[in-house]
């Protein structure tokens, strides 16, 4: 019987193991080094802001799921090498036994780690990622204290602006610091973020970009930060500078991408046969760029586990390939994308154009209506769609992301979008909806 083991049990690790478990007999051991599974962390800026009531519903599966299965599971288990030759894992369990699996196939799903800035003082006390449950717990346990008062967080991304929200809604003075000029930099052009970055200000976020910490001052605990451009008391800093692959256990023997990510095809192979890599650790392919690329979201996680768990389990099924759609919400202000920005694809030496349009969802004689912003980005020469980005401040417009989505996995034009049949009813649309009518105004 074949015997696959997987390292890394979230969200990657976790989607290969139920394939793996649900298509066929084989034998499954799962090693994790924490002691919970399935953590979203996706749910901690709700949940340390208060807008649900608990963490329990973060968790979407536990290790008894998986023994009923009849996977193996070692749990508070740290895999510290892995011997590619005589096929065997070795790891460390909670009790400091050495623990050996042997395998036929192994899974990496081990994830990515937070990129600490490389500044003075970042071993001071209160300075913190925000990325594992446990770190979660800290913050929500720091905003308690009233003399906690003053949070900084270093990189308005994805992690850093949910979390500039959740400290404001615990009542904190918080300054979000970006090294760029403006939030989402990597998501969206600032036709959109120019109206997130003034959500954030009208709401009392004080927005500090262009200005990279150079050090962190403290005896004990952090006590200011000090930036090219000035000197502020904090009490806490939360770090949310991005990831880097988690390359730790095979970096010397696998391929890697530029980022140090582990180089895999479209059945999540990596460079040696019996090795899959899934989740944050690996590439992906991605379509508008029609090319390898890293991008670490859970949505991707999920779908990368399941393409090698199929694949192990004898169904030798392709990755269709992503998007790096994605969405936000702050302060009720919603903003969705889907493949690049104008300014992202310029990085990427994808020559675009774009087009956009500003309109309501319904015919404005309807009551309840929905302002939409949308811009649609498209290949310069072949006008196939590579991005999308779209706003609302009234409703959540995001399906239409999706359609976006497969738009630019199945290569359709500009031209085409001009055309497609979009439905009327009052209550849901106009008669021209907006994605026709600013397809149909693309030049
Ligand atoms: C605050 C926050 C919010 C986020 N929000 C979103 C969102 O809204 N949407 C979205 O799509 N993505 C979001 N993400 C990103 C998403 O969480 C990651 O892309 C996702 O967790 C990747 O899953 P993974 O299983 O590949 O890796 P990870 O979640 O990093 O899991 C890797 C696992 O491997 C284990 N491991 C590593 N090394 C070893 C070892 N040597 N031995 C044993 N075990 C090991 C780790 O303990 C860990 O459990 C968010 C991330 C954060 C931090
Ligand atoms: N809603 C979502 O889909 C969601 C939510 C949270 C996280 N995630 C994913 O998790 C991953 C990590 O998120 P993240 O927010 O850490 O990364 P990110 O890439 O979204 O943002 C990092 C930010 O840090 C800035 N930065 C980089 N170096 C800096 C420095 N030295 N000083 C100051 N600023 C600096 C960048 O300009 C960028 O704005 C990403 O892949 C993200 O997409 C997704």
């Amino acid at each position: 019987m074949t015997k696959t083991v997987i390292i890394g049990t979230n969200h990657a690790g976790l989607a290969a193991a139920n394939a793996i478990l649900d298509n066929s007999e084989q034998e499954v051991v799962m090693i994790e080094r924490n002691e919970n599974f399935s953590y979203l962390s996706c749910g901690t800026a709700l949940w340390v802001g208060h807008q649900i009531d608990s963490v329990d519903g973060l968790f979407y599966t536990n290790r008894e799921d998986f023994e009923a299965k009849g996977a193996k599971v070692r749990t508070q288990t740290i895999v510290d090498n892995i011997d590619f030759e005589g096929k065997i894992v070795h790891a460390t369990d909670q009790q400091g036994d050495k623990v050996e699996e042997s395998y036929d196939k192994l899974v990496l799903a081990t994830g990515s780690i937070p990129i600490s800035p490389k500044v003075p003082g970042r071993e001071l006390k209160n300075i913190t990622f925000m990325k594992k449950y446990e770190e979660g717990q800290n913050i929500d346990q720091m905003f308690e204290h009233e003399d906690v008062k003053n949070i900084a967080v270093i990189g308005a991304g994805y992690i850093g602006v949910e979390m500039a929200e959740a400290a404001k809604r615990r009542g904190k003075n918080v300054l979000l610091f970006d090294a760029l000029d403006r939030c989402l930099p990597s998501y969206y052009d600032p036709w959109f973020t120019d109206d997130m970055d003034k959500n954030l200000a009208d709401h009392g976020i004080e927005l500090h970009y262009g200005e990279l910490v150079k050090e962190y001052k403290g005896s004990d605990k952090v006590e200011q930060i000090v930036t090219e451009k000035g000197d502020y008391d904090v009490d806490l800093v939360i770090n949310a500078i991005g990831f880097s692959p988690n390359n730790q256990l095979a970096k010397d023997h696998l391929e890697l991408f530029a980022n140090g990510a582990y180089l895999v095809d479209r059945h999540q192979q990596t460079s040696d046969p019996d090795v899959y890599a899934v989740g944050d650790c690996a590439t992906v392919y991605s379509n508008a760029l029609q090319g390898t690329t890293y991008i670490a979201l859970a949505s991707n996680a999920l779908r990368t586990g399941i393409v090698a768990g199929e694949n192990i389990a004898g169904n030798p099924i392709e990755s269709p390939g992503v998007q790096g759609s994605n969405g936000i919400s702050i302060f009720g202000h919603h903003m969705v994308s889907t493949g690049y920005s104008v300014e992202s694809a310029a990085k990427f030496n994808l020559d675009v154009k774009y087009t956009d349009i500003e309109d309501t969802q319904k015919p404005e004689f309807m009551k309840e209506n929905a302002d939409v912003k949308l811009r649609m980005v498209y290949e310069a020469s072949s006008r196939r769609i590579v991005g999308a980005q779209m706003s609302s401040t009234t409703s959540d417009i995001s399906m239409a992301i999706h359609m976006f989505s497969l738009a630019i996995e199945r290569q359709v034009t500009i031209d085409e979008l001009g055309m497609l049949d979009i439905f009327f009813l009052p209550h849901f649309n106009q008669p021209y909806n907006y994605i026709n009518k600013a397809a149909l105004a693309a030049e």
